[in-house]
């Protein structure tokens, strides 16, 4: 009976647990928005925006919910850090990529860095949400501009790829298509925390559906 009793209050308690890495390029705004995230849950202020540095590797952040455990894994996007991003996606639930939708200077880089995780095989079945950030800023693009500079971006590579490949279909181009035709881009700012929720209950959501 007691071992009855224990199982049914372990099963009743449990606590599933997911992990979603945040990748971006440098200065994206990821770790202000790891910060965002763990204090909102823990009804704390975040750490002030001067006292984070540029990650060198990985910052964890632990967000408990009635049933559920998100485990964020927010990694430095500094070109020499990036080649450890692939080591994250096999053990990861979901994928954050963060873009500064204020550096229209980089926003090209921040595609290209995008385009090779998205067609990475390895996240191929991995729910991945595209994060505008920084929509505080006066001169940032919105998500429907965001969303346009991408596609924009995206037509002048395949058109550049057709010609060099002179017209021969490219079978693997044809899952990253698919991807970018549903992909779902949400605008947030990271300092100030708007849409910052609304991206937390979106990849919890996704993290759920992806389990059954
Ligand atoms: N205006 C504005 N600035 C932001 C926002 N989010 C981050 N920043 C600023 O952008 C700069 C970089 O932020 P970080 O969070 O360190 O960027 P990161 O993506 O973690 O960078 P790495 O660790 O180098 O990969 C800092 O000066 C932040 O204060 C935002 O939503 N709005
Ligand atoms: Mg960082």
């Amino acid at each position: 009976m007691y071992h009855l009793l224990k199982g049914l209050h372990e099963y009743l308690t449990r606590h599933e647990e997911f992990s979603i890495v945040i990748i971006g390029l440098d200065g994206a705004g990821k770790t202000t928005l790891l910060e965002r995230i763990t204090a909102h849950y823990s009804h704390s202020t975040p750490r002030p925006p001067e006292n984070i540095p540029p990650t060198v590797g990985q910052n964890l952040g632990k967000v408990s919910l009635p049933s559920t455990i998100l485990n964020f894994i927010d990694l430095g996007g500094q070109r020499g850090i990036r080649s450890i991003w692939h080591r994250y996606y096999h053990k990861c639930h979901a994928l954050a990529y963060v873009i500064d939708a204020s550096d229209r200077e980089r926003l090209a880089e921040g595609w290209d860095v995008f385009h090779s995780v998205l067609s990475d095989p390895r996240t191929l079945h991995v729910p991945l949400l595209l994060l505008a950030n920084k929509q505080d800023a006066p001169d940032a693009l919105s998500v429907a501009d965001i969303r346009n500079d991408y596609h924009d971006w995206d037509r002048r590579r395949r058109d550049s790829a057709r010609r060099r490949d002179r017209g021969d279909s490219n079978d693997p181009e044809d899952t990253a298509n698919a991807r970018i035709a549903s992909l779902d881009v949400m605008g947030i700012s990271a300092l100030e925390g708007h849409g910052v929720q609304e991206a937390v209950d979106w990849l919890f959501l996704r993290v759920q559906n992806s389990r059954q």
